[in-house]
């Protein structure tokens, strides 16, 4: 972990746009502000491409999506793209309809993502790669390297396939994160509001495989942290103190 990426977010304090779901909007802006970035959610069409060009950071979640923000989110990923602002896509349940999927190939064809981040079900189905899926959930387990490695040579883009190890495929090189904790499956949103700690990241100046492999293991570091608390019982104790654990200083969480 680069501890420099998470000190320039909070000197900067950099304007996240989020395009998001709806079940997700409050826990990202306020897991997001712990950990010391601005949200901004807005999903009107007609000021997507002002919003975006405005802000630092975009994140489009199709978590859940309707016909009438697609628009919005090409916009405001197309803004980024003319602005060099950088674009997280976050598949959310991507397998689960064929509204899903083809809104995403239509993002995919107007937009190019800085980042391309999901669970292994949601970037199998979109490398065309055989896998089991639940609503929002990936089920089972098998090879996310394949993913991660397909997913960024298709799109020339960074890949990021989330679950217990962590897989990360950049141009060509590949990392992986083992810092987490069951609990995160626990919670709806944890790996939306990871999206947000992550587009922040991607405001900074590093190589694009450090920004994400930092946001990975600080995430999972603070999970871990919250999760050891005495007072922590199960997924309702663990998220406030999960939050909290968002904005303390990478060297204490290491520490821990
Ligand atoms: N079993 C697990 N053990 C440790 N960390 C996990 C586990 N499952 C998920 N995580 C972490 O939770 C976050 C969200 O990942 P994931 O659950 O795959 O996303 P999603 O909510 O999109 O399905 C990631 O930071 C990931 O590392
Ligand atoms: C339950 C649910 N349904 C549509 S979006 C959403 C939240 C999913 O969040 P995550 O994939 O980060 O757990």
């Amino acid at each position: 972990m680069k501890h420099t990426i998470i000190e320039d977010v909070r000197k900067t304090t950099p304007l996240i746009h989020h395009l998001t779901n709806q079940v997700v909007i409050n826990l990202s802006a306020n897991g997001l502000l712990s950990f010391g970035a601005a949200p901004v959610m807005g999903k009107a069409e007609e000021e997507a491409a002002d919003m975006a060009a405005n802000a630092d950071g975009v994140l489009l979640n199709i978590g859940t999506l309707t016909s009438w923000e697609l628009p919005a989110m090409i916009r405001a990923g197309q803004a980024a793209n003319e602005n060099g602002i950088p674009v997280l896509l976050d598949p959310v349940g991507v397998a689960a309809t064929p509204f899903r999927t083809n809104a995403v190939k239509s993002i995919l064809e107007n937009v190019k993502p800085t980042v391309i981040k999901g669970n292994a079900g949601e970037l199998a189905h979109i490398a065309g790669i055989p896998w089991e899926t639940r609503g929002v959930d990936s089920i089972g387990d098998g090879h996310a390297d394949d993913i991660a490695t397909k997913i960024s040579d298709i799109y020339q883009t960074t890949a990021l396939v989330t679950g217990q190890t962590d897989i990360i495929s950049s141009h060509g090189s590949m990392v992986s994160n083992q810092t987490g904790h069951p609990l995160l499956s626990q919670v709806t949103g944890a790996g939306c509001l990871l999206g947000s700690v992550l587009t922040a990241c991607l405001t900074t100046d590093d190589t694009l495989e450090n920004q994400v492999l930092t946001a990975v293991e600080f995430y999972g570091l603070a999970a871990e942290y919250a999760a050891k608390r005495s007072d922590v019982n199960g997924s309702g104790t663990f998220l406030p103190h999960f939050i909290d654990a968002l904005s303390f200083d990478p060297a204490e969480l290491e520490r821990t």
